[in-house]
């Protein structure tokens, strides 16, 4: 059983491609099948401690892992039933079926057990449920003690985290071979629980992978603080939020953190601060800018911002800068030398970008090709995109999250990260995700924003 962070995540298509490989190196259906079967009826067999079992299984391939799941769990001793939408439709799921040598409940009526194993849909499925299908998973989910989805929850898209109707929220989602888009894509994600992948001995590759944790090395024994990193935040109508980022930025492992701002907030007294100034951005010791939280929508704020995409060092464009990017100041940022990394959440994705179509995957990535910037499309699920280039999706984090300034915190800490290796904006955008992601997950709940950037010292330490 493998952890999501760091692994390939792959589409339905992508799977079966890579299925159909591992075909043509001597692999079938049938032995994938089995593979798969048993891998997740050895984790049931673990969680069950004994208690019955009831198996739901569908027409197609997934119902298929069913019946072998079925049967090995029979062959340890457990009480097993099944129970399935009709007859097998696959060759694969028919001789699997036929390894089953107990009786099969039809759904409508079907009891349930302690221990709920969905097999009716995997990555074949799409379209909703029938009524009794679904009204019966519904009631056998709530009614178990443990609900295990094989491959994905019953009911949901594989690859853009859409549900296709009513799907209940599983306790665990045992992935068959890789991640799927859905296992980490809102809201399908949410339904999925503790999600755990399977070898079943197939070679997933993708450019499109789970978050992991970062690889930032502590300062060595010739560090500086402008060696290790400076960081300018540019503020403007609402000083705290420039002042959140800057602390966040200082604790995410700046060297050297300038506050380009007025009046205001309270903020460390290891920030160093100056009212705004164009020349102030051309201090060549700056390896990164951060520019938006706070900053306004005024004209002063859109002189700032244009001369921040005028300074010769990565950016990082965060609130209210997004927001004032127009085409104009787009062909800017593609234009640009140095790095760019944007930070939009959904509203400021849609109104920068367009609503568009596809997943968010898609969409993070069209907008990081015509941007020529490294996207971090926020929101439950994060979506990072290089032009051109690879994807990280970050999992649902801390709901507690959904406070004020926890955007300004993660573009200061974007930042630090950035200012440190200006050559690597997608892994400093990578990294200062984790980072975010790890402080609010080091204090728990009902934090505010100030809590969160000050959790950035534990969350950068641990590394
Ligand atoms: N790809 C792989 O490498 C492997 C896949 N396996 C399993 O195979 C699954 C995929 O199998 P399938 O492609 O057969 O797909 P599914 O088992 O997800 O179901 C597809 C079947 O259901 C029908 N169907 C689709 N939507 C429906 C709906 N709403 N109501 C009723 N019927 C519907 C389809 O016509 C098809 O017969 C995976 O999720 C996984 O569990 C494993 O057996 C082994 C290896
Ligand atoms: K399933």
């Amino acid at each position: 059983m493998t952890p999501l962070a760091g692994q390939p995540i792959l589409t339905a298509g992508e799977m079966r491609a890579t299925e159909a490989a591992a075909i043509d190196r001597g692999a079938t259906v049938d032995s994938l099948m089995a593979r798969a079967g048993h891998a997740v009826a050895a984790v049931v067999l673990r969680l069950a401690s004994g208690s019955p079992v009831l198996v739901l299984c569908g027409p197609g391939n997934n119902g298929g892992d069913g019946y072998v799941v079925a049967a090995a769990l029979a062959a340890a001793g457990l009480a097993v039933r099944v129970a399935a939408t009709g007859a097998p439709m696959s060759d694969a799921a028919k001789n699997a079926r036929a390894g089953w040598t107990g009786p099969v409940e039809t759904l409508a009526d079907v009891a349930p057990a302690p221990i709920l194993v969905d097999a009716l849909f995997g990555t074949g499925l799409s379209r909703a449920l029938d009524s009794t299908a679904s009204a019966a998973l519904g009631r056998c989910v709530a009614a178990a003690r443990l609900s295990i989805a094989v491959d994905l929850p019953s009911g949901v898209a594989t690859d853009d985290g859409v549900l296709f109707g009513m799907v209940p929220a599983f306790d665990l989602t045992l992935t068959l071979g890789a991640a799927k888009p859905s296992h980490l894509l809102q809201p399908a994600a949410s339904r999925c629980g503790q999600v755990r992948i399977l070898d079943i001995g197939i070679a997933a590759e993708s450019s499109v992978e789970t978050l992991a944790r970062p690889g930032l090395p502590p300062p060595g024994p010739q560090a500086h603080k402008y060696s290790r990193g400076m960081v300018a935040i540019v503020g403007g109508a609402m000083p705290g939020a420039a002042a959140l980022a800057a602390e966040a930025a200082l604790r995410s492992g700046a060297g050297y953190v300038l506050l380009l701002a007025e009046g205001g907030a309270q903020a460390p007294h290891a920030i160093v601060r100056r009212p705004f100034s164009p020349e102030a951005l051309n201090d060549k010791r700056i390896g990164a800018l951060v520019i938006g939280p706070g900053l306004g929508r005024d004209a002063e704020a859109e002189a700032r911002l244009d001369h921040a995409l005028g300074a010769p060092c990565p950016l990082v464009i965060d609130g209210d800068a997004l927001h004032l990017l127009d085409d104009r100041r787009l062909a800017l940022v593609r234009d640009r030398d140095a790095a760019v990394i944007m930070t939009p959440h959904s509203g400021e994705f849609d109104a920068l970008f367009g609503a568009g179509t596809g997943s968010k995957i898609d969409r993070a990535r069209a907008a990081a090709d015509r941007a020529g910037a490294t996207i971090v499309f926020k929101g439950a699920d994060t979506v990072i995109a290089a032009p051109q280039g690879p994807v990280r999706l970050a999992g649902a984090g801390n709901p507690w999250l959904s406070t004020a300034g926890t955007g300004d915190v993660l573009a200061g800490a974007i930042g630090a990260v950035l200012a440190g290796q200006p050559e690597a904006p997608f892994e400093a955008a990578c990294a200062g995700v984790w980072l975010h992601a790890e402080a609010a997950r080091r204090i728990g709940a009902a934090f505010i924003a100030d809590d969160l950037a000050r959790a950035l010292t534990a969350a950068r330490a641990s590394l």
